[in-house]
This record gives C-alpha cells, structure tokens and sequence, in this order.
C-alpha cells in the first residue's frame, strides 16, 4: 500500500479546561474521502485547523507528504500541496469570479497582494484560475461579479481557489453547509470524482453525503477519535450510535 499524503499522530489541544483534541491519530490514503464528522463541539474544526496550521498542537505531529510539518505556516502547507476550503466563505463578494481565483491562487502561494493590474496580468495565475474554473464548471460565469453567485456556485468557486495550487490532498471544512438539495447533489458528484485528483479530508454535518462519499469515516467525540471504518462499519458500532443517540447515523 502506498503511504498515505497525511497523517495525523497522536495531537492533542487543550483550551483551558476544554481538551478540544485528546491523542488524534488518523491518516488519508490516495485516492479516498475520509470524513471527519463528530456532534457540535467535538473539535472538527480546531483538528482540522492543526492540520493546515491555524493551530499549534500542545502535542502530537502532522506528517504531510512524508514530511513532518507541524511547525510550518499555513502558507508553507500550502506549497506543500495542502488545499482547502473553509467553513466560512473567504471570497471577495465584489470581485469577479475569475478575479477571486487568481488572488486565491496567489494567497495560497504567500504572495503578498499590492497591485490589482499586475496580479490580473500574470499569465501563469491567469491560466491557473482558468483552468481551476472550468474544473468546478463555472468558466461560463468568470466574469460575472461573485455576489451575484448561488450558494451552490459559490462553494465550487472555493474549491476552484483551493484546485489553483493543483493540491496533493484536500481538507474541506462543511462544504454541504446552507446548500439545498440541489447544490448539495451538485457538490457531491463533484467531490466524488475529485477524489481520484486529490483526496479529501471532509469535515461534514450532512450525513447522506457522508454516506454517499466516504470511503471511510472517523468519528470525533470529546476531542477523541472514537471509531474508524467503512460507512458499514460505522452505522453499526455501538459507539457511534450512543454518541448520535441513534438518530443521524440510524440505518
Ligand atoms: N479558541 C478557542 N478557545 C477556547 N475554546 C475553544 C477554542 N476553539 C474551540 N474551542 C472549544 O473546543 C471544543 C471543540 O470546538 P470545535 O469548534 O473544534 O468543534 P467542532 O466539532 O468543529 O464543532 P462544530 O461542529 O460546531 O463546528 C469546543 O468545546 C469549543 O468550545
């Protein structure tokens, strides 16, 4: 087998009294979607945040591409391969869409931003938003300003920033989150064939398209990874099911 592009060893972060990661241990294998899901409050966010470097763990490592990058910068990550997206949307809502993948293109790399005509002219983040826009399918719409985006427009739009660094693996955090059925469906045939590009670490509530997607799936209560497994394998686990009180994950 070859070695999974992340891994997560042994991290843990305490906030006061709050032990928001307690000794995390998962990894992402080529090719697959691993989901992260887990009730409010069981430290999705601040794993994932350790991860692509918005938090120090207090202990543990990140092994990304077998390079141990736990005390790297985001940015560095990024250069690395590590794309993401985010919870809360990041796009500049006045800007068009063709000029939100290029300053996300350049922000992923560190780049500092100065100058808007320079930055729009630069043939290599010019053809790194292009091509990343016809990927997600917006390429008809580059030029129309984001606000006027649906919801479901503005999720690929972020996925297009993250595909600008042509990343080796992905974390996205909620990407289904305030999307009908309609963008949700969208999304996930989306993320179903992105995964043979890149694959994806999803932090995700929607439990039909965790089902649909993950190839496996970890489950975080308290800070604590409590089961990992096939869907199969985590709809049936006693565990699981007691920290969902059955409802979501209930077959
Ligand atoms: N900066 C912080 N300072 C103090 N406590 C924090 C901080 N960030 C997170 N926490 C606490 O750590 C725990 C985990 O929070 P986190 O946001 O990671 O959970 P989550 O699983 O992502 O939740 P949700 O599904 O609601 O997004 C919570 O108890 C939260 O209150």
């Amino acid at each position: 087998m070859t070695e999974p592009i992340l891994k997560v060893e042994g991290i843990s972060k305490s906030f006061g009294a709050v032990q928001a990661s307690k000794d995390v241990s998962l990894d992402l294998r080529m090719g697959e979607i691993h989901a992260l899901i887990g009730p409010n409050g069981a430290g999705k966010s601040t794993l994932i945040a350790q991860i692509t470097g918005g938090l120090v763990p207090d202990r543990g490592r990140v092994v990304f591409g077998g390079q141990d990058v736990t005390g790297l910068s985001t940015a560095a990550r990024a250069r690395l391969g590590m794309g993401r997206t985010f919870q809360i949307s990041a796009l500049a809502m006045e800007y068009t869409v063709l000029q939100n993948a290029v300053l996300g293109a350049l922000g992923q790399r560190g780049g500092v931003f100065r100058f808007f005509r320079p930055v729009m002219k630069d043939a290599a983040l010019l053809d790194a938003a292009r091509a990343a826009l016809a990927q997600v399918g917006l390429s008809d719409v580059a030029q129309v300003r984001t606000a006027e985006l649906s919801h479901g427009q503005r999720r690929q739009l972020e996925v297009a920033v993250a595909l600008t660094l042509r990343p080796r693996a992905f974390l996205m955090d909620e990407p289904m989150a305030g999307l009908g059925a309609d963008g949700t469906q969208v999304l996930t045939k989306f993320l179903d064939e992105l995964r043979a590009q890149a694959p994806i670490l999803l932090v995700e509530h929607d439990m039909d398209a965790v089902f649909a997607l993950a190839d496996r799936i970890s489950v975080l209560v308290y800070g604590e990874v409590i089961a990992t497994g096939t869907v199969d394998q985590i709809r049936t686990n006693s565990l699981v099911r007691e920290a969902y009180l059955g409802e979501e994950i209930a077959p």
